[in-house]
């Protein structure tokens, strides 16, 4: 039997999570949009029903270029109240739903995006579902001027800090990748590094975690609650 590739199975948790939002969708809603090789299939797939709904709220300039093209209107948050649903993928996600996110740099508005969200849909394939996170290196976009002194605050934790060269956010700062950090508890390191001065964000998603995953799996498309 042929195996299914990665790249399948993106497409196919993009597509069901088509499916599960059209049925909630009006004139006047609009939706929130994540970031990513996961995430740009789901706006591929969104775009058909573009006269279905108002338009998006975007994560990322990158998200928001794609929307358009599609036709997709695209809001500022500023304009837009509670946002019914957030799509979005994710670098980890284990079983209780916390995730680490940020493998494109668009953690910040990513965060953001959902904290607006009354659900949010996690498309993931099979590969990123996990028992503890943590073997993805986790994301933080600090402040340029604060990177060295986060690096050596994350040391402490027992971290191994990498500064992802060359990227620029697209709030202008800068990534710093943590290696070999051992996340047992994702709410509690999620509250130990909101505490670090300097980080803008970290992409520990646990607080506000998936409430529904979409995984991609050889067998089909499993729907996980929190
Ligand atoms: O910054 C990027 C985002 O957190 C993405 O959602 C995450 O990296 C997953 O991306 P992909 O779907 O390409 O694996």
């Amino acid at each position: 039997m042929a195996t299914t590739t990665q790249d399948q199975l993106k497409r196919a948790v993009a597509r069901a999570a088509v499916d599960e939002i059209v049925p909630l969708l009006d004139r006047q809603t609009v939706i929130g949009v994540g970031t990513g090789s996961t995430a740009n299939l789901f706006i591929d797939e969104l775009a058909a029903y573009r006269h279905d709904f108002d338009g998006a709220v975007a994560s990322s300039k990158a998200s928001a270029d794609r929307l358009k093209q599609h036709g997709i209107p695209v809001y500022d948050l500023n304009g837009v109240g509670t946002l019914p649903v957030y799509v979005d993928g994710a670098d980890e996600i284990d079983t209780e739903l916390s995730m680490i996110k940020g493998g494109g740099a668009a953690l910040t508005r990513e965060k953001i995006v959902a904290a607006c969200a009354q659900t949010f849909i996690c498309i993931a394939d099979g590969s990123k579902y996990v028992e503890r996170l943590g073997g993805f290196p986790l994301p933080i976009e600090v402040i340029p001027m604060a990177r060295s002194f986060v690096a050596r605050e994350i040391v402490k934790l027992g971290g191994d800090p990498m500064y992802r060269e060359g990227v620029v956010t697209d709030n202008g700062n800068q990534i710093i990748d943590i290696y070999n950090f051992v996340i047992d508890d994702p709410r509690s390191m999620e509250a130990t590094l909101d505490q670090i001065t300097g980080i803008v964000t970290h992409g520990i998603f646990a607080r506000r975690g998936a409430d529904v995953l979409l995984l991609g799996r050889d067998d089909g498309v499993a729907r996980i609650t929190r």
